[in-house]
């Protein structure tokens, strides 16, 4: 492992969760919100992970920028880090599958939007954040730059942070009682941690 092979694999699995995304994105369009939680404060949530995840490394891949910020790379890291993406995508592809037509990029519930508790969702209620948590410490330990490395730990932190209340409120608000039950058995990121 180089420091060259692990920004290709970093690049390389980054475009893979976009086409992920992109099939799934372009499938919700057709499907009618009902309601929404959206607002100025989810656009600059999605704003900051984005920058995050996606600006700030592809950034610093494309021209090593900040170059202040670099420190020497240490190749059991860059291995780590692959595997660890590699479980993301795995896991972000399974969340996309089983929300299906219910996902959405924001806060909304969609007309006829079931609640699933099957399949990945069985034991943990956020997957899909679990993925992302994932890829955040894989971009750490893939990209050996102080800034651009934690940048997905911060950007994407800020908005689980900002975000999860209210998703959980949405859900609690369409579902009731089956979400309540739901959150009883499940853990929010990670199974059995509530
Ligand atoms: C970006 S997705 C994230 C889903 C979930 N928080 C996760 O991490 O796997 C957000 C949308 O998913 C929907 N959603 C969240 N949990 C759901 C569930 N268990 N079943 C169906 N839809 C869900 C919400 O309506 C929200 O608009």
């Amino acid at each position: 492992m180089t420091p060259a092979i692990s920004k290709i694999i970093f690049v390389g699995l980054a475009v893979a969760w976009y086409l992920i995304r992109y099939k799934y994105a372009r499938r919700s369009r057709r499907e009618k919100v009902v309601s929404s939680a959206r607002g100025p404060l989810e656009t600059a949530l999605l704003l900051i992970s984005l920058s995050g995840l996606g600006l700030v490394p592809l950034l610093y891949v494309a021209t090593g920028i900040p170059r202040f910020a670099a420190y020497s790379f240490h190749p059991a890291l860059a291995w780590l880090g692959s595997f660890f993406a590699i479980a993301a995508l795995g896991m972000f592809y399974l969340t996309h599958r089983a929300l299906g037509r219910n996902w959405s990029v924001s806060l909304d519930v969609r007309e006829n939007h079931r609640l699933v508790t099957e399949g990945i969702y069985r034991r943990v209620r956020h997957p899909m954040y679990s993925a992302f948590w994932l890829w955040a410490v894989a971009q750490a330990l893939l990209l050996p730059n102080w800034i651009a490395g934690f940048a997905g730990l911060v950007g994407f932190g800020i908005l689980f942070f900002g975000r999860i209340g209210r998703e959980e409120r949405l859900m609690l608000e369409t579902f009731g009682d089956s979400y309540r039950a739901y959150m009883a058995r499940t853990g929010r990121i990670f199974p059995s941690i509530r």
